[in-house]
């Protein structure tokens, strides 16, 4: 078996008494690859991760890693670590200890998993701390050591929980691209929960956006933020704005919809529809100030809010039937022409900038 195994997660459900925390979910993470799993609180990625491991139940479904069916083995069987949100080290134990402990439950000699220990301590940069404990270590560095412990195993796939929800924004952002270069380094797969949209992108090969116990859409991190499938993941990756409307016309590659009590969109889809209702998304930085001679799309609204982020400037504008259509505009093209609260904009995009969503059907 290859040292970085696919994990094949094969209809997987898990129930908890009444509740459905993962419905029949099929995904295959290829061998190697870094993915999260990514959604709103309660969606099933720690239920998922946690069955991937076995520390949690089945349900229903299977699955494999590489090509062994995994779905009744204990958690030292698998060919999987963990690392846990909170680290779960030993306070008591110094690193060497702390990171020699899974070799310590095999029956490893003493002399051997201390050497092993110190070889994973020095990967992790922390041999200088070998005989601290984990209290006597910063934040970034306890999540060094739980890393240093979850690999002593020599793992196909590391699994990690929100493993960076517990450092400060700094220190994440830092620890961040230590995951990174350490999954590529190991070319062992990671399969990483997090409720972060941002570390996603910033992570992974492959981001699987969870919703409701269901997978929305798997795809590389390009494109979900250009393609997302769904009204959801288009709303939870951001920098989005959704329009949902009645279908009024389609012909000819060309889709009308009418928003409530509001004006009409128009995209460019060749699709059959299958319902009366459409959701469409067009980026916030693709729209522009000014009218679209050519193709005619926007609509003039009011200017309901402004932020100013440094390099970007973010307006919220009412109109057309929507009170919170976003723009970003560049810090320098906003204070060219800088607007103000309440003064009317008009608002236009390309063709190309509206995305047909998955279709809701009522
Ligand atoms: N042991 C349990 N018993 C009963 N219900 C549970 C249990 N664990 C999770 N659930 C429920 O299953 C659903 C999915 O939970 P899960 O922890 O997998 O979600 P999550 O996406 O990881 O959420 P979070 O980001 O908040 O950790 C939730 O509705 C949760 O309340």
């Amino acid at each position: 078996m290859s040292k970085a195994s696919e994990i094949d997660i094969a209809s997987v459900t898990k129930v908890y008494g009444t509740t459905t925390a993962v419905e029949a979910i099929s995904l295959k993470i290829p061998g190697g690859t870094y993915c999260c799993l990514l959604g709103p609180s309660g969606c099933g990625k720690t239920s998922t991760l946690r069955m991937i491991a076995g520390h949690e139940t089945i349900s229903s479904g299977d699955v494999r890693l590489g090509n062994m069916v995994v779905t009744d083995l204990p958690p030292a069987r698998r060919g999987t670590a963990m690392m846990f949100q909170s680290y779960a080290l030993f306070p008591h134990l110094d690193l060497v200890d702390n990171v020699a402990f899974s070799l310590k439950m095999k029956g490893m000699p003493k002399a051997e998993r201390r050497t092993k220990a110190l070889e994973m301590l020095q990967l992790m940069e922390l041999q200088a701390y070998a005989t601290r404990k984990p209290a006597q270590l910063s934040g970034g560095q306890q999540q060094r050591v739980a890393l240093a412990r979850a690999l002593i195993t020599n793992p196909q796939a590391l699994l990690l929980d929100e493993p960076l929800s517990a450092l400060d924004p700094f220190l994440k952002v830092r620890m961040r691209a230590e995951l990174k270069k350490l999954q590529t380094s190991l070319g062992i797969t990671f399969v990483h929960v997090t409720h972060s949209q941002e570390e996603a992108m910033a992570l992974a090969d492959l981001i699987v956006v969870m919703n409701d116990g269901r997978i929305e859409q798997a795809a590389p991190p390009r494109t979900v933020f250009e393609q997302p499938a769904t009204a959801f993941v288009a709303r939870f990756m951001g920098d989005h704005n959704v329009i949902s409307g009645r279908i009024t016309d389609h012909r000819d590659g060309v889709m009308t919809i009418a928003v409530p009590q509001g004006s009409t969109f128009v995209a460019h889809d060749t699709s059959t529809p299958f319902s009366d209702t459409a959701d469409l998304a067009i980026r916030t930085d693709r729209v522009r100030i000014g009218i679209e001679q050519t193709n005619g799309l926007g609509f003039t609204g009011s200017v309901s809010n402004i932020e100013y982020r440094g390099a970007s400037v973010k307006l919220t504008v009412a109109g057309a039937g929507l009170d919170d259509f976003t723009i970003l505009l560049r810090d320098r093209d906003f204070f060219a022409n800088p607007v103000r609260v309440g003064e009317a904009l008009p608002l236009c995009w390309g063709k190309e900038d509206v995305i047909v969503l998955g279709r809701t059907q009522h």
